[in-house]
């Protein structure tokens, strides 16, 4: 018998039953974390059913999808249904007594930024929220991944879940990212690769030298952002990266049971003969910093490429896609990415708004200006990264380059609150979708690193990044 996968492993430990022979199983859930979107339903189920939370201090309640993200933050929500929506999420965390972050509280942000903050993602964990991109839990060895509502009623209820296994797949990341190419690039460029549903149906497993060298930001970004390609779970083997960013984290375990919890800890990978459904393997060293030209995150090309032509595509179907696509971004075959303007510049999102995200911005805003007919914004995926950024003195370079810097949440990442683009408005984006519509109806997104954001925002246009490097972004 060959050896098994960390995504097996992880199942294995937490099966309670199995449910049929075609890999059903009663999964038990260590850890969510709740929002004010996905969660209403799931709490009105509880009331109408008379239930109580199992195990009210496995979840956090964190308010991120509708929050304004307005430089002075007050209570006041931008329209009424937020407004409904935050008071509901208020009484369900006290009457079901879960501990909650409201918008005023220092510790409140994106939950998938504030949740790993808060030390509540552990490795060998496996954290089910309603939220597709948990999958950045995959970043500390645990296995995340996205529930719909009547999942969230059943495991608030029990601390289980129905769940379907998936098929494995590893991709093995080799070599050295050039200057200038970042997790982010990288990772879509396996998007790219594999296509929009290359992933769906599988565990993703990152592994390799280049996901070894990487931050555990980094690794959190790539175990996002390949949601985009219909992963539906991530896992990365725990290594001692992981042990330093949890150590003295509010949630993590501590002293003897801290000792105890890493050796663990750094045992957990997939053994060397595991098979997998399948393996891909990238050099992170060939990578080009990229940019989307369209409305699904697959359809991206280099920096230095053109508009790809719709009718050099094999399918039929591809062809009336990527036809809809310019049309629907205004822009014609054969223009160079580069020569197109931009009318705003976003920086935020689970995927990139954390600290590393926000420095590698700011070495492109230092000493420069934000270009004439644009605007630019800048919001952290956390108060405490808000925090980080101005203690380090990140927010004043901003403010110098005339960047609007905000509070967080989701912001414009969705467009839910009132930072939304008018139609017809170009983005440079640093989030992880460019569906139609997403940042306001009929705005145009272009999903790239937040260095590429910040070098489209001092140009004007999109831009090649590494043009703008004096050789210190990493
Ligand atoms: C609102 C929520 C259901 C959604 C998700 O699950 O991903 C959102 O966070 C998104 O990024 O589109
Ligand atoms: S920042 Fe964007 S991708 Fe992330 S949870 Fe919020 S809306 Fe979803």
């Amino acid at each position: 018998m060959s050896g098994r996968t960390l995504y097996d492993k992880l199942i294995d430990t937490h099966m309670v039953r199995r449910l049929d022979d075609d890999g059903l199983v009663l999964l038990y859930v260590d850890r969510t974390v709740l929002n004010e979107y996905t969660s209403p339903q799931a709490f009105a189920g509880l009331r109408a059913a008379g239930l109580k939370v199992w195990n009210p201090s496995a979840a956090l309640m964190v308010v991120d999808h509708v929050n304004p993200t307005a430089a002075r933050r007050t209570r006041q929500m931008p329209d009424a249904d937020a407004a409904r929506q935050v008071d509901y999420f208020a009484d369900n965390a006290r009457d079901f007594g879960i501990e909650y972050f409201d918008i005023l509280d220092p510790r409140q942000g994106i939950e998938h930024v504030v949740a790993p903050e808060q030390g509540l993602v552990m490795p060998g964990m496996v954290i089910a929220a309603g939220d597709s991109h948990t999958t950045a839990y995959g970043a500390f060895g645990a296995l995340g991944y996205g529930i719909g509502t009547s999942d969230i009623e059943h495991y608030l209820a029990t601390s289980t879940v129905c769940y379907r296994r998936l098929k494995t797949m590893r991709i093995h990341v080799t070599g050295h990212p050039p200057l200038g190419v970042t997790p982010k690039d990288i990772v879509m460029e396996i998007i790219r690769r594999i296509g929009a549903d290359g992933a769906t149906g599988y565990a993703v497993e990152f592994a390799g030298p280049a996901v070894t060298e990487m931050s555990v930001e980094g690794r959190i970004v790539m175990s996002i952002m390949i949601v985009e390609a219909g992963a539906r779970g991530v896992v990365i083997a725990p290594d001692q990266k992981v042990l330093d960013y949890l150590k003295g984290r509010p949630r993590a375990p501590k002293g003897d049971m801290w000792d105890r919890a890493a050796k663990t800890w750094l045992q957990l990978r997939s053994d060397s003969d595991a098979r997998f459904d399948r393996e891909m393997t990238i050099d992170a060293g060939a990578v080009a910093p990229l940019v989307t030209w369209g409305t699904s995150p697959d359809q991206a090309i280099a920096v230095t490429d053109r508009v790809p032509d719709p009718n050099s595509n094999v399918t039929a179907e591809r062809k009336t896609a990527d036809t809809r696509a310019l049309a629907y971004m205004g822009l014609t075959a054969g223009t160079p990415i580069q020569s197109v303007p931009i009318d705003f510049a976003f920086i935020g999102s689970c995927t990139n708004s954390r600290i590393e995200d926000l420095r590698d911005a700011a070495r492109i805003f230092r000493g420069r200006h934000v270009a004439t007919g644009v605007r630019a914004i800048v919001v952290p995926g956390s108060t405490q990264v808000r925090a980080q950024a101005e203690a380090e003195g990140i927010a004043q370079i901003l403010i110098d380059a005339g960047v609007d810097w905000r509070q967080s949440g989701c912001s414009m990442c969705l467009a839910m609150n009132d930072d939304i683009l008018a139609p017809g408005q170009r983005s440079a984006s640093s989030t992880n979708r460019n569906f139609e519509g997403r940042q306001g109806p009929g705005a145009r997104t272009h999903l790239m690193s937040p260095a590429m954001v910040a070098a489209a925002a001092v140009t004007g246009r999109i831009t090649d990044v590494r043009d703008l490097i004096g050789g210190d972004l990493q």
